[in-house]
């Protein structure tokens, strides 16, 4: 048998949603380069789910579903107000996606028509979830959602309680777009193996949250900004690397398991981190990063991947760091129920082999002589 730990290199299915070629990233054929900042987040999860840009008519129909779709079932907000106010937004968030297979009667309606309208309901919802968890736990009453709005003005809208700025929705949307998928990542294939076995889209969309929230795949968000809190300011940021390199750990938000020469999307954001610190008049932040890689870059070759400028990004948009990663869940969740929805057309249970490496010929010994 030969073992590849970690499948790198393996290619274990065909996909017609996202590529990643030579470093350039598409989403059904369009470079992430063009899409960013000019594609809004919406037509971006049609072009995922559908393969193709939305016409006016079929953009303000999507609108009007995710407008109709976005509030939640009066019985799972109660249930959320249960939640331990500290418990961690991912798993608040994970518990909070699989109950609403339970107030879906079709949940376990498999055609196509069916799982199509609960990939646009799981996108209008785990924005009011992300939204109501953060309200919740500042105990403060849930927003409603609002029917039209796009999701960055909406969810910044239930965050706040107020009307957002128009720049901090453009760069919400842009970073959505940016985070919408991305081939088979972690958290998409937990989805696409769930799902294999013909379980239903909520579960899959459950598994998927489970594995993005871990440091080394979407919860690096969070993680940087942790580091970017102990390091304080831009003078501190040389002897904190130098240490954390010396005991040999991990510098959170670099390095990646494709990208070799650097993620297409870390440019975005780092423009967009740049320009909101100059707009705050305080870059600090922007240049604690800006440091960061020179050094990561210069010592250890490696490149920012797409949680490194974002932490930055969210925090200088007055976002608190336990939104980091369910935020990322928010638009990634376009991408892993096309992914879903792929699966389901052409299905294979997927199920590898492992070399076994235990030991051999134990015999049974009862309980009472061991
Ligand atoms: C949305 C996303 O999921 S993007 C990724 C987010 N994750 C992070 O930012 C966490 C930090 N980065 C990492 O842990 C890794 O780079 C991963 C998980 C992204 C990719 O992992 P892999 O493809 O398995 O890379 P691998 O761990 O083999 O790295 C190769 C070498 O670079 C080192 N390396 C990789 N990333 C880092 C890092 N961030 N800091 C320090 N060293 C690193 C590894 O220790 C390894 O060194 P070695 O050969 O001396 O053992
Ligand atoms: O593709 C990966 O391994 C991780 C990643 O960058 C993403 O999911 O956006």
């Amino acid at each position: 048998m030969t073992v590849t730990k970690g499948l790198e290199g393996i290619v274990a299915t065909t996909s017609s949603i996202s590529s990643i070629v030579d470093g350039v990233l598409t989403y059904r054929g369009y470079d992430i380069d063009d899409l960013a900042w000019n594609a809004g987040f919406e037509e971006t999860a049609y072009l995922l789910w559908f393969g193709k840009l939305p016409s006016a008519a079929e953009l303000e129909k999507l609108n009007r579903d995710l407008g109709r779709f976005a509030p939640l079932p009066a019985e799972l907000l109660e249930q959320m107000k249960l939640y331990p106010k500290n418990a961690n937004t991912m798993a608040a968030l994970r518990s909070a996606v699989s109950a609403l297979a339970l107030y879906d009667s079709a949940a376990d309606d498999m055609s196509r028509e069916a799982n199509e309208i609960k990939a646009v309901k799981l996108q209008a919802q785990l924005p009011t979830i992300v939204a109501a968890l953060a309200r919740i736990r500042q105990g403060l009453e849930p927003v409603a959602p609002k029917s039209e709005a796009s999701i960055a003005e909406n969810f910044l809208y239930m965050l706040w309680g107020r009307e957002p700025d128009a720049v901090s929705v453009k760069a919400l949307d842009a970073a959505l777009v940016l985070h919408a998928d991305h081939e088979l990542n972690a958290s998409t294939f937990a989805g696409r193996v769930t799902v294999a076995t013909l379980s239903d889209i909520y579960s899959g969309v459950t598994s998927a949250i489970g594995a993005l929230k871990g440091p080394l795949h979407g919860g690096a968000n969070e993680a940087v900004m942790r580091m970017l809190e102990e390091i304080g300011s831009p003078d501190n940021v040389d002897s904190y690397i130098s240490g954390k390199l010396e005991r040999r750990e991990k510098i959170m938000g670099f390095g990646h398991r494709v990208y070799k020469n650097g993620d297409p999307r870390a440019k975005h954001l780092m423009k967009m981190s740049h320009e909101l610190g100059v707009m705050k008049n305080d870059t600090s932040l922007y240049d604690m990063s800006v440091r960061i890689e020179e050094l990561i870059t210069s010592r250890k070759g490696l490149k920012p991947n797409v949680d490194f400028y974002s932490a930055s990004v969210y925090t200088q948009l007055g976002i608190e760091r336990e939104l980091f990663t369910p935020i990322f869940a928010i638009s990634r969740v376009s991408g892993w129920t096309a992914h879903i929805l792929e699966q389901y057309e052409d299905n294979r249970i997927i199920r590898p082999r492992a070399e076994y490496t235990g030991l051999i010929e134990q015999k049974y010994v009862p309980v009472d002589e061991r």
